[in-house]
């Protein structure tokens, strides 16, 4: 009895790979890996030289925005150890792992559920909220087990909020950021139904790609049944083969259906990914539009990490889930269906044998797998620590070497990964325990049925073609379980990826260029007024920043503001641009309300030029032409850079067309600074905004820009923050701002005459040290 019995079993095992390759869908599983994050990421990013350089070829064309820092993405988390995977011990093991797998899924889901962002979105951001608290103290308490989110910031300790906000909504407290960005989205019937509706314009795709998925399961599903007929054949000459067909004809026809099936496999399995791309596609430019179009409060409460990794991996997610996952269900499905049909009409009593033996071996290996998954969760959370260190320190690299602090954070990045090595040899242990005790279990679940289906072809009850039909179809049937279990955690992925996604999609902006009166000014003359004005960041809603904040400055006229560091001067700059809008009191342009003049229009009237300019990864000719629309002639690119004393770029091999790296790393301060007056410049604007913006000049470069500036500033009206002497000395008017007011307001000279003046005291202290 025995040898036909291990005739059949080594004949399983001989194969099974054949069969899994069969079996398409579950080797073919998308899932969501690093790999395919930064493939993401990689598309996202494209090549920006090449992007920039059509800028003068195709009008209407814009310089890229933006690179993304692709380094932000290599700590996406690593997809944790799935225990219903195949082993290599043979079926046994492979179906009776699948079966727990099947079990084990709401452990799978819930978890999916509870931990919605992983290692990646917090490790973008190991900034220390608190400034007193330095990179290495915040290393030692992430060490310790907390994250630098979980610091306490300073502001927490203050009173009770000085102002309360008149804006529409109320600014959240920090505590409530904290909140937001932890807790899990919200999956009901409508986000379920919302995430179904982005499939939608691909409904011929994935029909098509359905009735494939038909054809090539049934196929799939007739293999264990052809080749129970092929033993018996081939085993007993008396078994007639069906149809009355010569054997070369049987395997003729045989290999043709598998060959349909191949070629419909192949099929649905191009069609679903092309629909999933094309979702990821719509998914990615909808979240781009509206992040670009949020206010800017709403990047105080987001990190740009969490907003690059919801670009990048979960609109990914979602896209799979939608596709590749439902089809794999799908498939999983029809399988599974048509497979326990297969066993129950092969033999009723061992399809009750085998189902009586799984579940309770499940339920037991469901205890056990949420125990080394939990495991496996926090070599996870170690591994996203360890990551953090990596990211932080090589990015700042400039920093570590310059303090020499190599060998010191070595040894920390010694002791991260030290941590998860050690919690990984743990799970190795207990995952080796798991899968050894799933394969053994499941083994003797086959021992079972081939014991009892032995006797049975002893009886000639069964064919030994049809037992072997019947464990092949045990195999299926778990591999399709298991599938079904993966679908049901995918899609629960997939609901909390979206429920994120639709979070920022529906998230409303404040400021927007929709509102209001949306008044235009057909002759701008540049009068600003500050009347009453009272501003807390709504991040920080218990630090006051300006109150009853008032000031005139006449159109056409200079002004020069002074005051100590953290005084508010470049919250008055992003108060005119409208980057926040004050609690209480106005900001009048030529006697008009900011908030009632159209935003683009408004924006548009203006060019700032910042403390720290920032370019973008593109050409210098680019970055001069950003803010301007369609094609920009290369003879005004240049007498920008003429207007700027941009003369360095002259001396650049590529000239205009130098690539100056991502942020502009390839040009000093000074000349990025120069570049950005340019771009200021070009824009021909009524109103300029200098923060700072000559100070990464040399005095030479100064004075030069100064002359060139004076030019510049005639019949505009000019607010520039500045520090220097030598800037706020040319200025009309200087206003010197003090504990969120304006202390002193006046000519350079006037002010300067005043001997406990706060302006002279200030300049006096600027001049001693
Ligand atoms: N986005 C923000 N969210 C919360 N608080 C902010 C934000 N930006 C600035 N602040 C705080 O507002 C205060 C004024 O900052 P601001 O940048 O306007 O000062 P400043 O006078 O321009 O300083 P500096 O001369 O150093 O550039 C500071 O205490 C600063 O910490």
């Amino acid at each position: 009895m025995l040898g036909p019995l291990l005739g059949t079993c080594s004949a399983f095992r001989v194969h099974q790979p054949s069969m899994s390759l069969l079996s398409t869908g579950h080797p073919a599983k998308a899932r969501m890996s690093l790999g395919t994050a930064l493939r993401g990421v990689g598309r996202l990013t494209g090549n920006p030289s090449s992007q920039s350089r059509r800028l003068h070829q195709s009008p209407g064309h814009r310089p890229v925005p933006c690179s993304w820092p692709v380094s932000r993405f290599r700590h996406s988390p690593l997809p944790a150890p799935e225990f219903q995977r195949s082993t290599p011990l043979g079926i046994g093991a492979s179906v009776s792992v699948r079966s727990f797998g099947f079990l084990a899924y709401f452990v799978r889901g819930s978890k999916a559920r509870r931990v919605p962002t992983t290692a990646a979105n917090q490790s973008t951001s190991a900034q220390p909220r608190d400034p007193a608290i330095t990179p290495n103290q915040v290393a030692g308490q992430q060490q310790q087990g907390h994250s630098s989110e979980t610091l306490p910031s300073h502001n927490q300790t203050e009173s009770a909020p000085l102002l309360r906000a008149s804006s529409p909504t109320p600014p959240p407290s920090e505590d409530a950021l904290e909140v937001e960005r932890n807790s899990p989205p919200q999956v009901t019937w409508q986000s379920l139904l919302r995430l179904v509706r982005l499939a939608r314009p691909e409904y011929k795709l994935l029909g098509c790609a359905v009735g494939l998925l038909l054809v090539s399961s049934a196929i799939t599903m007739s293999v264990p049944f052809a080749m129970g007929k092929i033993i018996d054949i081939v085993a007993t000459a008396a078994t007639p083969i069906p149809f009355g067909l010569t054997t070369r004809q049987f395997f003729a026809i045989l290999g043709s259906v598998f060959v349909v099936g191949g070629v419909a496999n192949a099929g649905r399995v191009m069609l679903i990914r092309t629909a999933g791309e094309r979702v990821i596609l719509r998914l990615r430019e909808k979240l781009f539009g509206a992040l670009v179009h949020q206010d800017i409060p709403f990047f105080d409460r987001h990190r740009t990490g969490d907003l690059v990794s919801r670009l990048a991996n979960d609109t990914n997610v979602v896209g799979k889930s939608l596709t590749n996952n439902v089809s794999d269900g799908l498939r999983s499905l029809v399988m599974a269906g048509a497979g326990l049909s297969m066993m129950v009409y092969m033999s009723p009593t061992l399809t009750g044998i085998m189902l009586g033996i799984v579940p309770p071996i499940s339920i037991a290996a469901i205890i056990y797998g949420r125990f080394v998954r939990d495991l496996s969760h926090h070599t996870q959370t170690a591994l996203g620590d360890s990551t953090k260190v990596v990211e932080e320190r090589l990015s700042n690299i400039r920093t570590v070497q310059a303090f020499v602090m190599e060998k010191a954070e070595q040894a920390l990045y010694h002791d991260r990964v030290h941590t998860v090595y050690k919690l990984a040899r743990r799970e190795a242990v207990y995952s080796g325990l798991f899968f050894g005790g799933a394969g053994l279990f499941g083994n003797l679940a086959i021992m079972a049925v081939l014991g009892v289906g032995g006797n049975m072809v002893l009886q000639q009850t069964l064919t030994v073609g049809e037992l072997t039909s019947f464990l092949l179809y045990t195999a299926y049937v778990g591999g399709s379980l298991s599938g079904l279990t993966s679908f049901y955690s995918e899609i629960m992925k997939g609901l909390g990826a979206s429920g994120r996604i639709f979070s920022l999609l529906d998230a409303q902006p404040t400021i927007r260029s929709n509102q209001g009166a949306q008044r235009t000014l057909p002759a701008l003359e540049g009068r600003v007024t500050f009347e009453d004005v009272d501003f807390v960041y709504p991040a920080r809603e218990r630090a006051r920043i300006f109150e009853r904040l008032s000031f005139d400055v006449a159109a056409g006229s200079v002004v020069g503001i002074a005051g100590a560091s953290g005084s508010g001067k470049s919250t008055l700059i992003a108060l005119l641009l409208r980057f926040y809008d004050p609690q209480a009191g106005r900001i009048l342009v030529d006697g008009v309300d900011v908030r009632d003049l159209d935003l683009t229009w408004w924006r548009r009237q203006v060019a700032l030029v910042n403390q720290e300019p920032t370019l973008f990864a593109g050409t210098i000719a680019e970055n001069i032409a950003y803010g301007l629309d369609g094609f920009v002639p290369e003879s005004r690119i240049l007498e920008a850079i003429r207007q700027a004393s941009c003369d360095f770029i002259h001396d650049l091999p590529d000239g205009i067309h130098t690539f100056v790296g991502e942020r502009g790393v390839s040009l000093s301060g000074g000349q990025k600074q120069r570049v950005a007056i340019a771009r200021a410049i070009i824009k021909n604007p009524r109103i300029l905004l200098f923060d700072e913006a000559t100070s990464a000049l040399d005095s030479e470069n100064e004075y030069l820009m100064k002359e060139a500036l004076e030019k510049l500033t005639q019949g505009r009206t000019v607010i520039t923050i500045a520090h220097r002497l030598s800037t706020l000395k040319s200025s009309d008017l200087i206003l010197c701002m003090e504990d969120g007011r304006v202390a002193e307001m006046g000519p350079f000279n006037e002010l300067m005459a005043k001997p406990n003046g706060p302006f002279r005291k200030l300049m006096e202290y600027q001049t001693s040290h």
